[in-house]
């Protein structure tokens, strides 16, 4: 539904050009959030931005819905856009104008009549719980609630694609997960596709169903949430899944440790299977868990925990290839000496 082909998108500036982005080419399906992670400066911005065309590609083309918005005339354009919402990190209110004003103005751009304003007006704000918000000023509102305002104005004109650049980023955890909670239910309830730019991979723990990592202009790493959590292959992503899921044994563990220190990965279904009771039982070994988390994302368990083995050389090996063959995932992070 969405697809990017090629695209660039490169800055003329006094001091010379900067790529924002460098030849990505891009699909996004009807219905899935997307997500896409970097640092600052990796081109995010400039890669949503060129979606519903805020910034003008250099280069490539931007499919939606099969309609080429590269191809189009700005008068086309503007009535294209009308199919794509977009929230942003400060919300970007208009202070002197109410809650109702703030939402109703998309719909005045889109030439509807007060009558159809009041009604849109007044469903959207049931959909974001602010009903009892409609006169009240955007500085009489909390960060969560002037999202909440942002999401009902995006979704004014019922658009098939809602843009959300770090929409969460200037909220606290909590309201962060309740306005996540909210673009998820949209999603489900609308069948809307959403595509969101974030540095913080709990965002796309959280809600997202595909992501891409991004870096220097181009995307290094694609694929299902899950998929790339449990099993990250470019250094870069591996850093960003280490701020969620990776844990740092304290030092004094790894000194003189009796046994052999193991890492295992538990992914899916076999996260809820007794494999250590198991290893227990047939081998020779005895063990201590030193660290162990589960994550759970697309609502599937993702464990990992670090053991010491403690036993005979050979008991313990057979426990590896044991541990090895059900899980599929086993560091040896100590060898007992
Ligand atoms: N209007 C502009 N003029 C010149 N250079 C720009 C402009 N916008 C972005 N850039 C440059 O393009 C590159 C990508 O920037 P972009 O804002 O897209 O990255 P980002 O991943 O969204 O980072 P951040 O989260 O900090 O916004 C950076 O080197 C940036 O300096």
């Amino acid at each position: 539904m969405i697809e990017v082909r090629n695209l660039s998108k490169v800055y003329t500036t006094k001091k010379g050009t900067v790529t924002g982005v460098d030849a990505v080419s891009l699909k996004i399906n009807k219905g899935e959030v997307f997500g896409i992670v970097g640092y600052s400066g990796a081109g995010k911005s400039s890669l949503l931005r060129c979606l519903n065309l805020l910034e003008k590609p250099t280069s490539g083309q931007v499919l939606i819905n099969g309609v080429e918005l590269t191809a189009l005339s700005n008068r086309e354009l503007r009535s294209q856009r009308l199919k794509i919402g977009m929230i942003f990190q400060h919300f970007h209110l208009v202070s002197s104008k109410t809650v109702f004003e703030n939402v109703s103005f998309a719909l005045k751009a889109a030439r509807k009549s007060s009558k159809e304003i009041e009604a849109r007006v007044t469903e959207l704000l049931g959909l974001v719980g602010l009903s009892d918000k409609r006169d009240v000023y955007p500085s009489q509102l909390s960060g969560g609630q002037k999202q909440r305002v942002g999401i009902a104005r995006a979704l004014a004109n019922n658009p098939a694609v809602l843009l959300c650049d770090e929409a969460t980023s200037a909220l606290d955890p909590g309201t962060t997960k309740a306005i996540l909670g909210l673009l998820k239910e949209i999603n489900k309830k609308l069948g809307l596709t959403i595509v969101l730019i974030t540095h913080e991979m709990e965002v796309v723990k959280e809600i997202c169903d595909r992501m891409a990592v991004m870096q220097d202009g181009k995307i290094v790493e694609e694929g299902n949430v899950y998929e790339i959590f449990s099993n990250p292959t470019q250094p870069l992503t591996q850093q960003f899944i280490s701020t969620v899921l990776q844990f740092d044994l304290p030092p004094h563990l790894l000194e003189n440790p009796a046994g052999t220190i193991i890492k295992i990965q538990f992914k899916g279904s076999i996260a809820e299977e007794s494999v250590v009771s198991d290893v227990f039982q047939k081998f020779k070994v005895r063990g201590n868990i030193l660290h162990g988390k589960i994550e759970y994302i697309q609502e599937i368990p993702l464990g990992i925990f670090v053991m010491e083995l403690i036993g005979e050389q050979s008991e313990i090996a057979k426990a590896i290839n044991y541990i090895t063959e059900r899980t599929k995932s086993l560091e040896v992070i100590h060898h007992a000496a």
